[in-house]
């Protein structure tokens, strides 16, 4: 009799072969439509649409390679269904293996021996490549259970494969954790696609991981929708989208841009460093209100006449015209731009009837002497006159968010005028000369965009965007005409019109246009506007009320999912309750999932960390570490002028455990960085740096200094305690709050 592992070795190979024959057909197919003659432009375009489906159903299938097949469940009924990353037919479209995201699948996620879905027995299945190497059995039937029935040869049950997942070595980028899903965490995972969902959970809660399956379930499940406008996911910094940049591709999905807030407006780089306390001025709601008032002030009435003069006649523009004139421009609800050429036409059309009065006066008393042609002309010396376009310029200048900011930003009585609300020491914080930016600055950059519509560059990258498409339509029109002589005989070629005959550049380039051939995420880079199918923020609490409002604008649909720690904060604007984070732009329109389950740290570091969240809020709860390694936290506290080159020794004999991080404060950085040097597997980062990621072994050095450096320093320490997923050394004076001899190694 075959033992599992055999039994599901056969199952195995057969999976194996499948995805290969499924992944030949689509190479072949691919292939032929590569080498497939097409006539025309149209069918050409269609084709290239064709291949790029093919491209990404190749992605998937061998995204699908490792790990192919990781799990099995047994019905009551006797039916087997094998789980899988992707889901497989044999050649009669019979089910050979189900998606992992799939409805059917789901009872390998949820089924407990309580509420077992009919599910009677679940086995975990281990790979390596092609191989099953070990099978773990959990049954499902509590009267099999009871009498013992459990299979010989199956190995350990219950939560050692989760357990073994915990406790391997960390790669220094995230996995998928599609085998070991838990039930919490996959009821988050498949929650309906409308709505915005907020998933609260302390760290190592799975929130990100969670996050980034959720994406995979949403485009699996709703894909025609989603594929379209694609997800956007939002995280804290560079640092952090590189380690979770696997895990999406590694699902075979990559219809899914990621980006920090920085990254949101096109066209811009927003590194600039700058202090906490701007940046939180930058980010709260009022700012809204200070960007309106700032562009309603750019909408100017002199408060007494103006005169210029053209082609020397002294003209005098009343103030009351100007008022007339704006309030005419702003009753049309246009943007600030696009009203802009009614205001002027309104100014001109005053200064050339004044003119006209002028010039053309008959002297002895009768009708004006000009006629509509003399007006004409009058019209466009008024125009051409540059004193009148310096003076619309100043009236109602056509801006840029950009201008729009430096003039507001250099110019303390413009910000006087548009900020009353914000007190005299805010407003110095925002004072400044220059016209680069920092991140805080893009939802301000974001939210100017919206009020002031376009200022001309928009209108000329879409220009060259169109230019491009041309340029490319004539080519592969070149291309048709180039082949079309030599390919058809002459009969053919009587009957057949050939593109060129009936298609110009200009035309094609419009059915171009129509379906764009560069990717979904580099389509949606380019555009400001684009609405995403749904949005998904990582770290969610460090975003600031206009952070909030710019992430609103793309995805109007309200589709979204936030996770976060509230009490992780640590960004100056950020939210420290998710009422507080959201409520300026959204409401209660949200709903909230939390988890509780910490899945990184093991208990002996989470006990520790749970002292310094009592201290942050005594209501919150810490999340329960599903593990313990019997490793306690170490301290030592050395002499200041020896601790970068201590922290340099121990960080290079923790690499034998694995990843090294090592988290100090802002103050240390440089000197610890130094000290250590570019070593591999050992990173140095401060608390902002490291947020959301993980070590196998953290070093946290100068605690005090992490405390002290910034309002929020009591949870910054408890982000970097909370960092390792084994080990965690504690190095300088322990601050009080850390002070409990019972958590630590006294050994060291
Ligand atoms: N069901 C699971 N199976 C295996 N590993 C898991 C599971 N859930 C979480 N993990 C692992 O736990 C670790 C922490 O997960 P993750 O980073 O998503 O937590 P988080 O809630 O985002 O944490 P933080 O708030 O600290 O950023 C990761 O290594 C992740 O792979």
């Amino acid at each position: 009799m075959q033992n599992p592992v055999q039994a599901e070795q056969v199952y195995l190979t057969a999976f194996y072969t499948a995805l290969d024959r499924e992944r030949e057909r689509t190479e072949g197919r691919r292939r032929d439509e590569q080498v497939a003659g097409t006539r025309n432009a149209q069918a050409l375009h269609q084709r290239d649409g064709r291949v790029r489906d093919l491209n990404a159903r190749l992605a998937r299938l061998n995204a699908a390679e490792g790990g192919l097949c990781f799990g099995r469940l047994d019905s009551e009924a006797g039916e087997i269904l094998h789980i899988g990353r992707i889901g497989l037919h044999d050649d009669d479209y019979e089910s050979l293996l189900v998606d992992w995201r799939a409805p059917a699948a789901r009872p390998f996620y949820i089924a407990t021996a309580v509420v077992n879905e009919g599910v009677v027995r679940r086995r975990h299945i281990q790979t390596r490549l092609r191989q099953v190497v070990d099978v773990q059995d959990e049954q499902l039937d509590l009267d099999r259970t009871a009498d013992g029935a459990s299979q010989p040869g199956t190995g350990v049950v219950g939560e050692s494969v989760l357990l073994n997942a915990l406790e391997a070595r960390r790669t220094g980028t995230m996995e998928s954790i599609v085998r070991t899903i838990q039930a919490d965490q996959d009821r988050i995972i498949r929650s309906e696609l409308p709505g915005i969902l907020v998933v609260q959970g302390g760290p190592g809660t799975g929130k990100t991981a969670i996050a980034l399956h959720r994406a995979a379930f949403l485009l699996y499940t709703h894909r025609d929708q989603l594929e379209k406008r694609g997800i956007l996911v939002v995280g804290p910094n560079p640092t952090f989208l590189k380690f979770i940049g696997q895990v999406l591709p590694s699902l075979g999905e990559d219809g899914v841009r990621l980006v920090t807030v920085a990254e949101l407006y096109p066209g811009l780089t927003a590194t600039r460093p700058e202090p906490a306390e701007v940046t939180e001025v930058k980010g709260r709601a009022v700012m809204a209100e200070v960007i309106e008032t700032a562009v309603a002030d750019r909408q100017w009435v002199p408060d007494r006449p103006i005169e210029l003069t053209v082609d020397r006649t002294v003209l005098r523009l009343d103030p009351s015209v100007c008022d007339t004139a704006r309030a005419s421009a702003r009753a049309r609800r246009l943007t600030h731009n696009q009203a802009q050429p009614f205001f002027a036409t309104d100014i001109i059309d005053a200064l050339t009837a004044q003119y006209a009065e002028l010039i053309g006066a008959d002297p002895l008393g009768g009708e004006n002497l000009l006629d509509e042609y003399d007006l004409a002309e009058l019209r466009k010396e008024v125009v051409a006159e540059s004193a009148v376009q310096d003076l619309l310029y100043r009236l109602w200048p056509v801006l840029s968010p950009q201008d729009l900011l430096v003039d507001l930003y250099g110019d303390e009585a413009r910000l006087a005028s548009a900020a009353p609300q914000l007190s005299a020491l805010d407003r110095e914080h925002l004072l400044r000369y220059g016209d680069d930016w920092s991140p805080a600055d893009v939802p301000l950059l974001d939210e100017a965009a919206e009020l002031l519509g376009d200022d001309g560059q928009e209108l000329a990258r879409e220009r060259a965007e169109r230019a491009r498409a041309i340029a490319y339509a004539q080519g592969s029109l070149d291309v048709l005409s180039g082949s079309g002589s030599t390919d058809w005989d002459e009969d053919d070629e009587a009957e057949i019109l050939s593109a060129k005959d009936i298609l110009d550049a200009e035309a094609l380039a419009a059915r171009y246009e129509a379906d764009d051939d560069r990717t979904l995420a580099e389509r949606a880079e380019s555009d400001r506007r684009w609405t995403y199918g749904h949005v998904i923020v990582d770290e969610a609490q460090e975003l600031s009320p206009m952070a909030w409002r710019a992430i609103g604008r793309r995805c109007p649909l309200r589709s979204m999912t936030l996770v976060g720690d509230v009490a992780q904060t640590g960004a100056a604007g950020g939210g420290t309750s998710w009422q507080q984070a959201l409520g300026s732009s959204f409401g209660d329109r949200w709903r909230l999932a939390e988890l509780t389950m910490n899945y990184r740290t093991p208990a002996e570091v989470a006990d520790l960390a749970a002292q310094v969240l009592s201290e942050v809020d005594p209501t919150a709860k810490a999340p329960r570490s599903v593990r313990s390694t019997g490793v306690k936290p170490w301290h030592v506290d050395v002499p200041a002028a020896e601790q970068a080159s201590y922290v340099s020794k121990v960080a290079h004999e923790e690499r034998q455990h694995g990843q090294v991080g090592v988290i100090t404060s802002r103050h240390r950085l440089e000197l610890v960085q130094e000290s250590i040097g570019d070593v591999p597997d050992v990173t140095v980062l401060t608390v902002a740096g490291a947020k959301g990621l993980e070590f196998d072994s953290v070093l946290v050095v100068d605690p005090d200094g992490i405390l002290i450096e910034s309002p929020r320093g009591l949870r910054d320490l408890y982000v970097a305690l909370t960092r390792c997923t084994q080990r965690l050394g504690v190095i300088g004076p322990l601050p009080d709050v850390l002070q409990s001899s019972s958590a630590w190694d006294e050994r060291r």
